[in-house]
């Protein structure tokens, strides 16, 4: 990796993921180097300027090679967040929790002095009803996490933070660390499949806008640094729009933007978790012969029960990239997909009464 080490050079852990690329962006503008550090390069093209290196962060060699020269390292690679990545917890593992480990090693060895980690509201939250939450939260104990995930993102959270102050190799100064605790974005919208909502209407959610997640990370960054008296060091910080919505009713304008149309039907959320719970028992069986993406999780389920005002420039956005209600969208495509879902819901139903006649 050629990188003008003249100016502040920033590292980018999963900077070919949709967030990591957005905060390269921004950080290009205010002329610094920025390397992304992914296994996959970002779907968009790369600006000039911004380097892309192919690697994996449980590898500590590539780790190494790459945090070399760096001022400041922006840890977002994570795997398992969403969908079937959610069951494969040795994956999952590996690169939260020792994808960080070697993070965090290198930054010592190779005297990188700042690290800001792109954490989850997870760490506290595990279903449970938070109202007016703010930093002083207990994390949520481990053993009570639904998810690989979350726990994961948990451990590394510590780890983070328990690192701040850690002496850098052959060095005066000191690691400092900060986390940040975001909320989260989008999905099922494409394929037709939202087509129902659950849940309480009144329930209520943080989202937060990429470009506000931007904004915070930029500022953690540089409050880390002496000129702003090192004042994030060893701080987690929830970040949001500060505007709790529901969160089907979030999706609403994006929906609608997109040229679909929004869900009337409104499912009980115990329904919609026992098909999540009965899906993931299909996944453990036959997912290591057909590795299927299940429709919902049961995660995702008591997650969402958790919203940003899409402007037009969002819904315009996602247009650009080819997301959108194609006017020639198979209605054979959609008929089946419900015919699926109904009959999946028929199965639940039927299995849930009791046996008559024996
Ligand atoms: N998207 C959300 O709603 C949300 C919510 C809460 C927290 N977060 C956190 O924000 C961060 C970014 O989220 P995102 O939506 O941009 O996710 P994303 O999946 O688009 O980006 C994550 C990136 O990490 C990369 N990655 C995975 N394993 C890797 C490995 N072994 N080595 C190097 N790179 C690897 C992936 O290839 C991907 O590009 C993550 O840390 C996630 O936990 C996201």
């Amino acid at each position: 990796v050629e990188v003008n080490r003249t100016g502040r050079t920033f590292l980018i852990t999963g900077g070919g993921g949709y967030f990591g690329f957005r905060l390269a962006c921004a950080l290009l503008k205010t002329s610094s180097n920025v390397v992304l550090f992914d296994v996959r390069p970002p779907s968009q093209e790369l600006p000039e300027g911004i380097i892309f290196m192919r690697a994996d962060i449980r590898d500590y060699t590539q780790v190494e090679e790459a945090v070399r020269g760096v001022n400041c390292v922006f840890h977002i690679a994570s795997y398992g967040m969403s969908g079937r990545e959610q069951l494969n917890r040795k994956l999952i593992e590996e690169v939260n929790v020792q994808g960080t480990e070697n993070i965090l090693r290198a930054c010592v060895a190779h005297r990188v002095p700042r690290l800001v980690y792109t954490s989850t509201y997870n760490v506290v939250f595990g279903g449970q009803e938070i109202k007016d939450g703010d930093e002083s939260l207990p994390y949520l104990p481990l053993h009570l996490h639904p998810d690989h995930y979350s726990r994961t993102k948990s451990i590394a959270e510590v780890q983070v933070l328990k690192a701040n102050g850690s002496p850098l190799n052959s060095s005066a100064g000191v690691l400092q660390t900060c986390a940040l605790h975001l909320p989260r974005i989008i999905s099922y919208i494409e394929n037709g499949i939202f087509r129902f909502v659950y849940g309480e209407p009144d329930s209520l959610v943080e989202f937060v806008h990429v470009d506000n997640l931007v904004s915070a990370h930029m500022l953690a960054a540089e409050a880390l640094t002496e000129k702003r008296q090192h004042r994030a060091t060893s701080q987690p910080y929830f970040i949001s729009d500060g505007r709790p919505v529901n969160n089907f009713e979030f999706f609403r304008p994006l929906v609608e933007g997109l040229g679909y149309s929004f869900p009337t039907l409104r499912l009980p959320i115990s329904l919609i978790y026992l098909f999540a719970f009965l899906t993931e028992m299909v996944h453990h069986i036959v997912g290591r012969i057909y590795n299927f993406q299940p429709l919902l999780t049961r995660t995702e389920v008591y997650k969402t029960g958790e919203p940003k005002l899409y402007d037009l420039e969002d819904v315009q956005w996602f247009r650009g990239r080819g997301h959108g209600k194609k006017s020639s969208q198979s209605s054979i495509k959609k008929l089946i997909l419900d015919v699926v879902l109904v009959v999946a819901f028929a199965a639940v139903v039927l299995s849930c009464l009791p046996v008559v006649g024996q």
